[in-house]
């Protein structure tokens, strides 16, 4: 039996520890609040998320982060991305294990994917880190639903072993060696949702929803081809799969907040009705500064990124999109 500490009790941490649980390994989950890790211990429900769940027996939990990460085998991680660099200061990971990030974005201020801040933050051998990512939305996934997913490393030997560690009866992880690909696909996708939601905060349909997913998709690609990711990778789960899942729920985070922007609500008053993360806010910026850096032309992120910071209005945004200069769609 695999011994996996799951570093944050969120609504994905908590979630993939009962993937985790189900796929037969022995959990520990990390929560900062004490209450939190005494609520999952006493009653097998996290008061705090999906606090409608019950928990498999193998997850057991700890606001001790020197109790949940002693012997662990496997260590993911599921803080906000922002938060993961002074939260791995923090930390002392066991030396010899696999350390997996669930977090989809892009650090502000250095532009770092999660698997870097990995290696720098926490001196992981980059064959020791791999990141979990795909059409996952947590709530979905709690329940029980089936999905698929991704589990990038570039190490052949990491991917296969964090693969089956994993996979559940409802939980099915695919491998790819496209760590940068998956990685930068997953922190676009929320900026994408959240332009998607603007849309539907406006009023707009369908039509408006896929026009905005398929070009989102395309400037994600020109970017991490810009970048050296591999373009499969973004037809893919990590890309295509997420982006629909992400773009087409009312249960995630950054099309929800994009919802409330699009009516008319500021970036503080979207937060404070917010539940959750909604990663895109922050990834938007660290986005448009990595297309900027590799002279990609990233239409959408860009304008959401000015919608964030106030600089435009939703409505304005669109209608800056719709009236730029008219080009083949394959450029
Ligand atoms: N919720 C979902 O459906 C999915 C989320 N993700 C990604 O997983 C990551 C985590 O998301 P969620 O668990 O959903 O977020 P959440 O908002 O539900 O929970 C965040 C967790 O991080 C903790 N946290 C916040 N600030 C912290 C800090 N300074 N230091 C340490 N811990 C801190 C919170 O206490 C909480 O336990 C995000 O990057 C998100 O994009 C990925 C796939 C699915
Ligand atoms: O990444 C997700 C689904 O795969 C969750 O998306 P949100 O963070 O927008 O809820």
């Amino acid at each position: 039996m695999t011994r996996v500490s799951v570093m944050g009790a969120g609504a994905w941490g908590t979630a993939f520890s009962l993937v985790l649980a189900d796929a037969g390994s022995e959990v520990v989950l990390w929560a900062r609040r004490p209450e939190v890790a005494e609520g999952v211990n006493r009653t097998s429900r996290n008061p705090g998320y999906l606090s409608d769940v019950e928990l498999p027996a193998a997850v057991r939990a700890t606001s001790d982060p020197v109790e949940a990460l002693d012997g662990a085998e496997v260590v993911v991680l599921a803080v906000p991305s922002q938060r993961l660099r002074e939260s791995l200061r923090g930390w002392r990971l066991p030396a010899s294990a696999l350390v997996v990030s669930l977090a989809k974005g892009i650090e502000l201020g250095t532009d770092q994917r999660m698997s870097q801040v990995i290696a720098e933050a926490g001196a992981v051998h980059p064959e020791r880190i791999g990141i979990v990512t795909g059409p996952n939305l947590a709530r979905e996934i709690a329940e029980r639903q089936p999905a698929a997913a991704v589990v990038a490393a570039a190490a052949e030997a990491t991917a296969l072993r964090l693969q089956t560690v994993c996979h559940s009866p409802t939980f099915r992880p695919y491998t790819n060696g496209d760590v940068l690909g998956c990685e930068l696909a997953g922190a676009t996708k929320n900026v994408i949702a959240l332009a998607v939601g603007m849309g539907s905060g406006l009023g707009y349909g369908a039509n408006a929803m896929a026009s905005v997913m398929t070009r989102g998709l395309a400037e994600t690609a020109r970017l991490g081809e810009a970048m050296g990711a591999d373009p499969h990778t973004f037809a893919g789960l990590a890309g295509m799969g997420d982006l629909a899942a992400t773009c087409m729920s009312p249960l995630s985070r950054n099309r929800t907040f994009g919802e409330h922007l699009g009516r008319g609500l500021g970036v503080e008053e979207a937060t404070a009705v917010s539940q959750g993360v909604a990663e895109g806010v922050k990834s938007c910026e660290s986005i448009a500064d990595l297309a900027r850096t590799h002279g990609v032309d990233m239409p959408i992120v860009t304008g959401v990124q000015r919608v964030v910071n106030g600089a435009l209005t939703p409505p304005e945004a669109l209608r800056l999109l719709l009236s730029r200069a008219p080009k083949p769609e394959r450029t």
